[in-house]
């Protein structure tokens, strides 16, 4: 009995050892089969175009990551190479993202697929650095029903504090000579202007939001400029490899993430500050500012209100965020190119002022004079188009498997317009590279803009801010054109006119700005 109770002990101890790893193994092979057969029908089920091979792990994030001496002419050359439409990069850990390498392309995409390709990626650096890992902001959520709420109050609220003529066009001008006097204060030697210019358009924003406006030497408003300059880098890169990194996120680690972090919380304070100090002295019968506004829709909560009960404070603190840093950085970049490319052609800026002469003269210009002057307004769209920069910030993402250009793109996808690509298409513009105003104006002398002009995207995300900074540019230009004569400054080396990488600003330059008589 005991020889087979102990017979039966061996074997079934036998059958065990050799069942254990054998349904170890099965059920091993049986993942690693469907994860095999799960990727080759998710792959063969999608196409995408072709693009650069990557490196293992990180993908081509080197290839586009900032600082990395990289050209927007050489992604977009390095694109053409595989497609003449577009393009797919890889980032870190295979994640694939559709580059739309053409004005067709972004048609397709952003146009006619513009309710499937209007959400905005998840996975940006700036999950990391918000308060509940949440999107918020016009700019970060997806297009929700009360994103769509949301954006559509924010135009109405632009339209009427800076569209309508009447309300933004005073503060413009106050601005445009406050700009004039601190320019004066340089005497005539070479300076950078990114600070004067910052001031002054952020100033205009300012007065609209929180009727408030800073000097050049206030210490505040040196501390918001230094976090508006710095602010996008870390925030927007969702090519970095710290991504690969995700615990150091969670302990608020990683250097670049640590200082967006860091920005974000001082202006969200900052805006803060105003908004408490508005609440205890708001009137609800009569409104100073679009803060005012604001707080009086949102304290209705009725819910068919455009602000309906969702939007709470930190809403309303992310919309302003992004007044503030249009203005503050995209707005005031491409004025500074504007001047650059008007103290390098001096034939331009002698046409630009001899227009100046002509139609308004020595007083204050006007948005009505807008039409009278075609090559004024040529310069400025000239520079929208040659100073399109940060087009690899700009992420959409798919809220369903799309087809654009033929290519079936799945769900959950990022998809950037390369809007460098367009305004650089020799066979759009012919000669892409020279600074041609001409370009813009037809046979009878009128402005003739193409449809591929798109310095504000379009489609659903199109920018709201379109209408203020067109009429900033003309105002604070004609004003600045009728006080000084823009030169280069011989004793630097000479800037290049061409939009920098992922960077809003031009290349840092001075100016000399002599009075006119
Ligand atoms: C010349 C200056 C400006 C240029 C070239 C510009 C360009 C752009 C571009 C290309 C986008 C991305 C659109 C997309 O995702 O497809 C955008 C979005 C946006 N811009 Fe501007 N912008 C400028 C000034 C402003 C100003 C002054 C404001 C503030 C009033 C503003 C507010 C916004 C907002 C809120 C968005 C996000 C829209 C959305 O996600 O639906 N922008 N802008």
């Amino acid at each position: 009995m005991a020889i087979a109770d102990k017979v039966i002990s061996v074997l079934t101890n036998a059958i065990y050892i050799s069942t254990v790893p054998f349904l170890l193994c099965a059920v091993v092979t049986f993942l690693v089969t469907t994860l095999i057969w799960r990727r080759l029908t998710y792959w063969s089920k999608y196409t995408w175009p072709p693009g650069p091979r990557g490196w293992p792990l990180v993908g081509n994030s080197l290839l586009i990551a900032p600082n990395s001496g990289q050209t927007n002419a050489n992604i977009t050359r390095i694109g053409k190479q595989y497609h003449p439409d577009m393009f797919t990069l890889t980032l870190y850990l295979g994640k694939k993202v559709l580059i739309l390498n053409s004005y067709k392309a972004i048609k397709d995409g952003l146009i006619r697929q513009s309710e499937l390709i209007s959400n905005r990626p998840p996975d940006w650096p700036f999950k990391y650095i918000n308060k509940n890992r949440k999107s918020v902001g016009i700019f970060f959520e997806s297009y929700t029903n009360s994103w769509k709420r949301e954006k559509k109050y924010m135009m109405r609220t632009v339209r009427h504090f800076g569209y309508g003529t009447s309300a933004a066009q005073p503060l413009i001008h106050r601005e445009a000579n406050h700009l004039v006097e601190l320019i004066k204060k340089r005497n005539g030697q070479p300076c950078f202007l990114g600070n004067p210019v910052s001031l002054c358009f952020l100033n205009v924003t300012f007065s609209m939001i929180f009727s408030a406006t800073y000097e050049e030497d206030d210490r505040e408003f040196s501390k918001i400029l230094n976090i508006i300059r710095n602010w996008f880098t870390p925030i927007f890169n969702m090519y970095d490899v710290e991504p690969l990194l995700p615990f150091l996120h969670r302990f608020g680690l990683g250097s670049r993430l640590k200082q967006g972090k860091r920005n974000t919380e001082d202006l969200l304070g900052f805006i803060k500050n105003h908004i408490d100090r508005h609440r205890v002295t708001l009137d609800p019968d009569n409104p100073r500012d679009m803060l005012d506004e604001c707080l009086i829709e949102m304290a209705k909560g009725d819910p068919n209100s455009d602000l309906s009960r969702g939007f709470k404070e930190e809403n309303l603190q992310w919309m302003l965020v992004f007044f503030i840093l249009d203005q503050g950085d995209t707005t005031t970049g491409l004025f500074l190119f504007l001047i650059l490319a008007t103290a390098f052609h001096a034939e331009v800026q002698q046409r630009v002022f001899q227009e100046i002469q002509d139609v308004i003269g020595d007083r204050p210009p006007s948005q009505n004079d807008k039409e009278k002057m075609p090559y004024t307004e040529a310069v400025i769209l000239e520079t929208l188009r040659m100073d399109t920069n940060f087009w690899l910030w700009i992420a959409h993402f798919t809220a369903a498997d799309v087809d654009v250009l033929g290519y079936k793109i799945p769900k959950d996808t990022s998809v950037i317009p390369n809007i460098y690509s367009v305004h650089f298409d020799p066979e759009l513009w012919g000669d892409p590279e020279d600074f041609r105003p001409e370009r813009f104006i037809d046979e009878q002398g009128r402005i003739s803009k193409p449809e591929y002009l798109i310095p504000f995207s379009i489609g659903r995300r199109r920018c709201i801010g379109e209408q203020l900074a067109m009429k900033e540019f003309f105002l604070f230009y004609i004003t600045l054109l009728q006080n000084f004569k823009f030169k280069l400054s011989e004793s630097d080396p000479k800037p290049k006119l061409e939009a920098k990488f992922l960077e809003v600003f031009p290349e840092d330059y001075r100016v000399v700005a002599e009075p006119r008589e």
